[in-house]
């Protein structure tokens, strides 16, 4: 049945979401509705799709993603080929600043909004970059997948790094090598990872810290996106990645600039183990009306 979609088109730093609300759980899109909103010609044109549900009118099995009773919200995020992400670190930013747009949450200076996510539960704070979100636990994945790209002449190691959704993370020789890298071609994995993966090409600074501040170079191919301008778990992924390579004494905040702008990322400890947070900007563009088959 046709029908129109109101939305709003939002970003953060370049990596572009459609976003739309959806409290009581009624809109169900097909992957390929999701896909034709994502597509850049045909449709509004995205990374991803995100719909803003309240967590209570989940589908029954679903509600333990949002557990924790602070998480009215649940943001139910899609890749722009259709299939879903456990976790979008920029979109997540920018579907708090949506929330609060449409009068649907309000978050004061030193205030904490839980958002529920496929990934769990994560918690978000204003800060002077736009949000702050605790990424939560992260984990090395414990591949060290073989990584080639078209444009780099030999295979390299990647780290298998996951901040709720997977990631590989390589390092490139230098800027050079990573501008030269053509991201437009799916890169090929060896072994492939089981859930597939976000891949992070990576050139940290030489030096690498700053002010204490580690510093590194980033493009991403995302899963089920292709090449976007940032990935906010990739950035978080690829500062955890280049600590891991750098060993000890290496700095706990990085600042990750990727072509769509620059990402904040610090990792720190807690009481169930190291979490990592994300800090970055995040924009609303404009709002419309897609018809929709
Ligand atoms: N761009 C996002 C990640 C979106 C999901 C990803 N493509 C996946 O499939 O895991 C971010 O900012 O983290």
């Amino acid at each position: 049945m046709a029908f129109d979609l109101r939305f709003t088109k939002g970003h953060g730093t370049g990596n572009d979401f459609v976003l739309f609300t959806d409290p009581d759980g009624r809109i169900t899109l097909t992957p390929e509705q999701i896909a034709a909103v994502c597509d850049r010609r045909f449709g509004v044109g995205g990374d991803g799709v995100i719909r803003a549900v309240r967590s209570r009118h989940l589908p029954e099995g679903a509600t333990a993603l949002a557990e924790d009773e602070a998480a009215e919200w649940f943001m139910d995020y899609w890749n722009a080929d259709g299939t879903p992400s456990e976790m979008c670190g920029n979109g997540i930013r920018v579907y708090a600043r949506f929330l609060i747009d449409q009068g649907l949450a309000e978050l004061a200076d030193g205030d904490t909004m839980t958002i529920g996510t496929r990934g769990g539960v994560r918690d978000l704070q204003r800060n002077l970059s736009g949000f702050q979100v605790d990424l939560g636990r992260w984990r090395l994945d414990g591949g060290e997948p073989l990584v080639r790209a078209k444009n780099l002449p030999v295979a390299r190691p990647g780290l298998g790094v996951n901040v709720g959704n997977p990631h590989v993370v390589v390092a490139l020789a230098d800027d050079n090598e990573l501008d030269a890298a053509d991201l437009s071609f799916i890169p090929l994995l060896d072994p492939v990872p089981a859930d597939g993966a976000n891949v992070e090409f990576v050139v940290p600074a030489d030096p690498l810290t700053h002010d204490g501040i580690g510093r590194i170079r980033m493009r991403v191919h995302e899963r089920g996106s292709g090449e976007t301008l940032s990935c906010g778990t990739g950035a978080a992924a690829a500062a955890l990645a280049v600590r891991h390579w750098a060993g000890a004494g290496a700095p706990e905040q990085w600042r990750v600039e990727v072509p769509g702008g620059v990402l904040g990322v610090r990792m720190f400890p807690t009481e169930d183990g190291e979490h990592v947070s994300l800090s970055g900007p995040a924009e609303l563009v404009f709002d419309g009306v897609l018809g929709l088959d």
